[in-house]
């Protein structure tokens, strides 16, 4: 009799260790791993499906390793699942849940349409510390500000991460599409070369750096994590999004760091993954915090919608220098440094008064570690309209933040000095050619000046609410 196979359907999960549904499957019999692009998939913008790419490189080779192979099939998940799971006989089918209102109108109709057809079908944990309907206010509901939140699960037990289980390879294969074939990189046009210097995927590289960020780095994050000229942070961010170390295993590293040295360095670290199990539980309950207005109250406002300005700051052309900076770190890197996130949303929102959904548009196609939930939090949270924001006319100053944050203009040079800097000449090379741009031309004057900016967004805030509105 041939071996049992089961299917482990694999999204942002891209890893073999602390992985309930993988070990779930490879329990039930021989394990088949299955990546599928489907329309959310292909919707990713053009950093995160270069960085889909290099993560499924990455997990095919470990499976490899192992004897595994990683199937790849593209189109409706519920057609290509049900008949491949008729087609090798499997036993069941396993993924990871994800809780973004896209995510969970898939996952149900592919779970109804494996039942129907017989297969057994498990979602599993995994992808947050708590899933979001497991922490409840005191009245039953869920959490809408982040303090509160925090203290209901900073003692709350999260499970252990568990090893790679023993996995066994089918008898056969079915079909696989080749990777290469799908041309995830081809919207990075020339940008791809130089992102790929600054961005290592992989499970084994993510554990690397969780290991030596916890080893010693954690120690000073309090302070170092809003440094905007050292390696103050932990870089994690696009494992996470990409699943390739779970965010229980960074949790547990984190946790006995902070038993051995009760440092308070090491709990801030905590909290701020906690801010990304926040993140997915007010889009689980909110889903509509990724397109609409948090706040209904806000849907009167005047936000602009895309406009030249708008250009001018995707491109790092402003005149602001730590918002071009930003801008340019994030071409060149697929990143940007969290507090610079901060400024450059709301010189975006409120300087330009430009609606958030502009600019979360473009982080969504810039950014290794576009996750949807933290994208579309931070982006309501730095316009004003968002659960537990700051008030719309709290306006960053740039300029006050810059002298703050980056008091000796380390990272400013770093982006914007192309004559001295490699990484500022680079931003050069990696933007379309169609853009024109040469680092020969020189930086460009102020396009606003910083107090008109901030008095117009705080009389549009002023006429809005004289209107009758209550934002
Ligand atoms: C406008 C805006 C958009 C953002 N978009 C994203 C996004 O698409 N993807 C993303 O992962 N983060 C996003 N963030 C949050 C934050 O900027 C990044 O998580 C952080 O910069 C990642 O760097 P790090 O891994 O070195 O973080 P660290 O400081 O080392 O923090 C550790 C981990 O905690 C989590 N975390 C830290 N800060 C936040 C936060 N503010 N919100 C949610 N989780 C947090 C991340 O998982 C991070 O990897 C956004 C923030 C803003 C203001």
């Amino acid at each position: 009799m041939s071996n049992p196979v089961a299917i482990v359907w694999l999204r942002r999960d891209l890893r073999l260790s602390d992985h309930p549904a993988l070990t779930a499957a490879a329990q039930d019999g021989a394990l088949m791993p299955l990546f599928i692009l489907d329309e959310q998939m292909e919707a990713l913008g053009a950093a995160p499906r270069w960085r889909l790419e290099q993560s499924l490189k990455s997990l095919a080779a470990d499976l490899e390793a192992r004897g595994l192979k990683l199937i790849l099939r593209r189109g409706d998940p519920r057609a290509i699942l049900t008949a491949l799971a008729q087609d090798i006989g499997a036993v069941s089918v396993h993924w990871s849940r994800l809780y973004d209102g896209g995510s969970v109108a898939r996952d149900t109709e592919v779970k109804s349409a494996l039942k129907e057809a017989g297969v057994s079908a498990v979602s599993h944990a995994g992808h947050v510390l708590h899933e979001p309907w497991t922490v409840e206010t005191k009245t039953g509901g869920f959490y809408k500000v982040y303090t509160p939140y925090w203290k209901a699960v900073r003692g709350a037990d999260v499970p252990e991460p568990i090893g790679i289980p023993d996995l066994r390879a089918p008898d056969t294969w079915p079909e696989s599409d080749a990777l290469e074939a799908w041309q995830l990189s081809a919207d990075m046009d020339r940008g791809g070369a130089i992102v790929a210097t600054h961005e290592t995927a992989g499970e084994d590289t993510a554990r690397g750096v969780l290991g030596g960020f916890i080893g010693s780095k954690v120690e000073d994050y309090g302070t170092a994590r809003d440094k905007l000229f050292v390696a103050g942070t932990s870089t994690l961010s696009a494992h996470f999004a990409w699943g390739e170390l779970s965010i229980r295993t960074a949790w547990h590293a984190a946790k006995r760091k902070f038993d051995e040295t009760g440092s308070a360095d090491v709990e801030t670290f905590m909290k701020e993954l906690v801010w990304r199990d926040f993140a997915w539980h007010l889009i689980y309950h909110t889903p509509q915090i990724e397109t609409e207005n948090w706040r209904p109250e806000w849907d009167g406002f005047p936000w602009r919608g895309d406009n030249e300005d708008a250009e001018r700051w995707r491109r790092g052309l402003t005149g602001e220098p730590i918002v071009d900076a930003g801008m340019r770190e994030m071409y060149v890197t697929g990143r940007m440094h969290n507090r610079v996130r901060m400024i450059v949303a709301c010189y975006l929102t409120k300087h330009l008064q430009t609606d958030w959904r502009v600019g979360l548009k473009w982080f969504e196609e810039c950014l290794v570690d576009h996750d949807p939930a933290s994208n579309a939090m931070g982006w309501q949270w730095s316009a004003g309209s968002g659960p537990d924001a700051t008030p719309y006319f709290r306006v960053f100053n740039p300029e006050t933040q810059a002298e703050k944050f980056d008091p000796k203009g380390i990272y400013r040079r770093k982006w914007l000095d192309s004559e001295n800097s490699a990484e500022a000449a680079s931003y050069f090379k990696a933007v379309p050619r169609s853009w024109g741009l040469s680092a020969a031309e020189g930086r460009p004057p102020r396009m606003i000046d910083l107090k008109d900016g901030r008095q117009r967004a705080l009389d549009a805030y002023q006429e809005f609410k004289a209107q009758g509105q209550t934002a």
